[in-house]
């Protein structure tokens, strides 16, 4: 279980960008967040691995507060969770294997990392995840030879070599032309219930956020404005998430206090 408790972010000086957000996301579902361009999408699925770091709150990963581990400890307890991101961050010059085995560093050593020597066990792991995504016999291609799709099925694998306990993709499809997209969604999907694994998606596309997911996050401007089913995301809803401005936003809080 996730769960986001008072959470708020600020970068530098500025007024926050993520206000006292709370959010909790049990078992398996993809859940998508949408909202308008600057809603602070982003900056909440990066405050989660600390990618950004959060200014006040906290952020617990079964049992695990994120936002309290060392620079140390987050380094191991950041493999519980997978990330996907719209730029696949493939490395462009190593094959599809070692950019999947790259999911494995910090659990391998250096030193077989840098000579390849991957373990058994997880070449096979990689082998039966390629598999299910269809990229297996690109094993040992270059990652720029391959097409967007293929690329960011790589990224998918990468981050499930992690075995980890929740996926975070930030705009997965926001690269791909809308059938490719539609298949990246669609795999999302299926790994979730094959896997037992909670998705939370940050993405622009609300017809495939509705199509394929069990639940909607609606942010306007740093809140949730909207956490419900798919069905219930209306026109009315729709025009509340994506109206109005920071600046109006920051009033309207303002006025309100
Ligand atoms: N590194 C940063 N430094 C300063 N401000 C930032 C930084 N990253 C994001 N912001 C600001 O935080 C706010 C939220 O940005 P964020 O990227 O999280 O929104 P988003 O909903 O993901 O937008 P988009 O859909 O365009 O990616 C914006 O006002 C943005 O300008």
């Amino acid at each position: 279980m996730l769960e986001i408790k008072n959470l708020q972010k600020s970068y530098g000086k500025g007024a926050p960008v993520l206000k006292d957000l709370n959010l909790t996301v049990r078992g398996e579902q993809v859940l998508s967040v949408i909202g308008s361009s600057g809603a602070g999408k982003s900056t909440l699925l990066r405050c989660i691995n600390r990618l950004v770091e959060p200014t006040s709150g906290t952020i617990t990963l079964n049992g695990t507060d994120f936002t309290t581990l060392t620079k140390k400890e987050l380094r191991v307890e950041r493999r519980r969770i997978g990330m996907i991101f719209q730029s696949f961050n493939l490395v462009d010059r190593l094959t599809v294997m070692e950019n999947i085995q790259s999911g494995r560093l910090g659990y391998i050593s250096t030193w077989a990392a840098l000579t390849r020597r991957y373990p058994k066990e997880d070449i096979r792991k990689a082998y039966q995840l390629m598999e299910r995504v269809g990229i297996a016999h690109y094993a040992n291609k270059r990652a720029d030879e391959l097409s967007g799709g293929e690329r960011q099925r790589v990224g998918v694998v990468r981050a499930l070599m992690q075995r980890p306990e929740i996926l975070l993709a930030d705009e997965p499809t926001a690269s791909l032309d809308p059938k490719t997209s539609e298949q990246i969604m669609a795999l999302l999907r299926s790994l979730a219930e094959e896997l037992d694994l909670p998705v939370i998606i940050n993405i622009h596309n609300v017809t495939e956020a509705k199509e394929y997911s069990d639940r909607i996050v609606g942010m306007r401007y740093g809140k949730i404005i909207f956490d419900d089913l798919p069905d219930a995301l209306d026109k009315e809803q729709m025009d509340e998430i994506y109206s109005g401005t920071p600046a109006e936003d920051r009033q309207t809080m303002g006025a309100a206090a």
